[in-house]
C-alpha cells in the first residue's frame, strides 16, 4: 500500500511535571500538543534513498547498495533493545561526513535517520527506493519534543516501508492509527532514534508522540491518563536555543557531584507529579475552580526545583515574572535552559487578560500560542484530512 506513498504525523508534547527527574526514574506527566510533525514517503528512482528535512536544512541522498554495504558491517548488532553503540555511530558519522561530537541539528537529524534506516532494514528487510520529506509545526530544540515527533514519524514510515507494520488506512478514510502492538514497535524504534539525538532519553517524549493524549511515565511504564480536565495552556518560546543532550548531561553531573543535595530535589519533583495527577483526577470528576490554586502552586514549586538542578535560564525567569504580573503561573517545559515555558490559564481567565500577557511576552522577543492538549498520537493521513498549509508544503516540495 505504501507504494502509492503515504503521509503520517506525530504530535509534540508538553511536560506538566517531571522533566529531567524522569531520566532518573521519577514520574512525569506529559500531554500531546496540537502541533505536529508530518512525514511524506514516496517511491522514487531506482536504488536511492532521499531525505529532505527543510526544518534543519538537510537534503541528502544515498545509493541503496552503499547503505547495504555499510549495514553488513554491523548488521548483527542492530536491535531495538540495545542502545546504538559508539562504534556504530562513529561509522555512520564517517559515512555521512559528520564531524565527531557534532551536535548541530542537521548532524543529529541525519545520524538518527541513518541509524534507524539501517537498523530497521537489518531487522525487517531492505528499504525500497524512497523519498522522505519531513516538515514540522513544532519549533526545533525548544522543549516541545520535536526530536521525538521526528523519530516517531521516521519509525512509523520506515517500519511501513519494510513491511513490518500494516497500512491501516482504508479507502475513503481520512485518518487511521495502528494497532497497540504496532504502536509498541513504533515507540521502541522511535526511542532508538531519541537515543541517537539525546544520548540518554527517558522515553517519555516518544511515548507521547506515539500514543498521544495525556500520560504518566515512569521507567518505561506508560499509563494513559483517562480522566484529564480540558486544561487551557499558554506556550511561550523564549527563542533561546539549547540542546536537550547537553542539559540532561549537566543534570547527571550535578547529581553525581551533590547526591545528598540533588536526590531529595528529584524526590520532591516526583511527589509534585503524583500530587498533580491526583488533583487532575479529582478535577475531571469535579471541575471546580478551587483546584486551580493547587495546580498553580505546583507549577511555582517545580519551577524553583528546576532552577536548583541547573536547567533554568534568565529568559525563563523573565517569562515567569511577566506572567506573574498578570496573575498567571508558569514553569519551563522540556529540557529548559531556554526553550519553552508553559503557563496555566484558568477556564475563566479572560481573553483580554491572556492578550495582555501575550503582548508583554512578545515585547520580550518571545512567541506565544494558546493551545489545547491531548492530541492523537502517530496517525496516518489521507491527503483530504490535511490542513491546507500542510498539504501545500507536502505537495509543493
Ligand atoms: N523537523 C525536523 N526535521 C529533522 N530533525 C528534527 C526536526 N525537528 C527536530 N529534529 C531533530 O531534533 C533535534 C532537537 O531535539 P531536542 O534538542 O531534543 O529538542 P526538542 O525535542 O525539545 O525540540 C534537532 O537537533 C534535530 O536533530
Ligand atoms: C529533559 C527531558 O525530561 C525532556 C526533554 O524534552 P525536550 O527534548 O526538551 O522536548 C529528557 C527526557 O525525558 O528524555
Ligand atoms: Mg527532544
Amino acid at each position: 500500500m505504501w507504494e502509492r506513498g503515504l503521509v503520517l504525523s506525530a504530535p509534540g508534547k508538553a511536560i506538566l511535571h517531571g522533566e529531567h527527574a524522569v531520566v532518573h526514574g521519577k514520574v512525569a506527566l506529559a500531554v500531546a500538543l496540537d502541533l505536529r510533525t508530518f512525514l511524506r514517503l514516496r517511491p522514487c528512482a531506482e536504488g536511492q534513498v532521499c531525505v529532505r528535512l527543510p526544518g534543519v536544512g538537510v537534503l541528502r541522498s544515498w545509493d541503496i547498495p552503499s547503505l547495504q554495504a555499510l549495514r553488513s558491517g554491523f548488521a548483527a548488532d542492530f536491535d531495538e533493545s540495545k542502545p546504538p553503540s559508539v562504534e556504530q555511530l562513529d561509522t555512520l558519522r564517517e559515512f555521512a561526513g559528520i564531524a565527531a561530537g557534532a551536535t548541530a541539528p542537521e548532524s543529529l537529524a541525519t545520524l538518527a535517520f541513518l541509524y534507524m534506516c539501517l537498523a530497521i532494514s537489518a531487522k525487517y528487510g531492505d528499504v525500497p527506493s524512497m523519498d522522505i520529506l519531513v516538515w514540522s509545526e513544532l519549533p526545533t530544540g525548544a522543549g516541545l519534543g520535536s526530536s521525538a515527533a521526528y523519530t516517531v514519524c521516521l519509525a512509523a514510515a520506515l517500519l511501513s516501508a519494510c513491511g513490518a507494520i500494516s497500512c491501516p488506512l482504508k479507502e475513503g478514510e481520512s485518518t487511521a492509527r495502528w494497532t497497540e502492538e504496532e504502536l509498541m514497535l513504533i515507540n521502541s524504534w522511535a526511542f532508538q532514534g531519541e537515543r541517537v539525538i539525546h544520548g540518554n532519553p527517558s522515553g517519555v517524549d516518544n511515548a507521547v508522540g506515539t500514543w498521544g493524549g495525556a500520560l504518566r511515565y515512569q521507567s518505561g511504564k506508560i499509563t494513559p491518563l483517562k480522566r484529564v480536565p480540558a486544561l487551557r495552556i499558554l506556550l511561550t518560546n523564549t527563542n533561546v536555543p539549547r540542546s536537550t543532550k547537553v542539559l540532561v548531561a549537566g543534570v547527571k553531573e550535578k547529581i553525581l557531584k551533590f547526591p545528598a543535595i540533588m536526590k531529595p530535589v528529584l524526590d520532591s519533583i516526583d511527589a509534585i507529579s503524583e500530587e498533580c495527577q491526583s488533583v487532575l483526577e479529582v478535577m475531571s470528576a469535579n471541575p471546580s475552580p478551587e483546584h486551580y490554586p493547587v495546580l498553580e502552586e505546583l507549577f511555582d514549586i517545580n519551577q524553583h526545583h528546576l532552577n536548583v538542578i541547573g536547567v533554568g535560564h534568565p529568559s525563563l525567569d523573565r517569562l515567569c515574572r511577566v506572567t506573574a504580573s498578570h496573575g498567571l503561573h508558569s514553569k519551563l517545559t522540556g529540557a529548559g535552559g531556554g526553550g519553552c515555558g508553559i503557563t496555566l490559564l484558568r477556564p475563566d481567565t479572560a481573553a483580554l487578560a491572556v492578550e495582555a500577557a501575550k503582548r508583554d511576552l512578545c515585547a520580550c522577543g518571545f512567541e506565544c500560542w494558546e493551545t489545547s492538549i491531548g492530541a492523537p498520537g502517530v496517525t496516518l493521513h489521507s491527503s483530504s484530512s490535511l490542513k491546507a498549509e500542510v498539504l501545500h508544503v507536502l505537495t509543493e516540495s
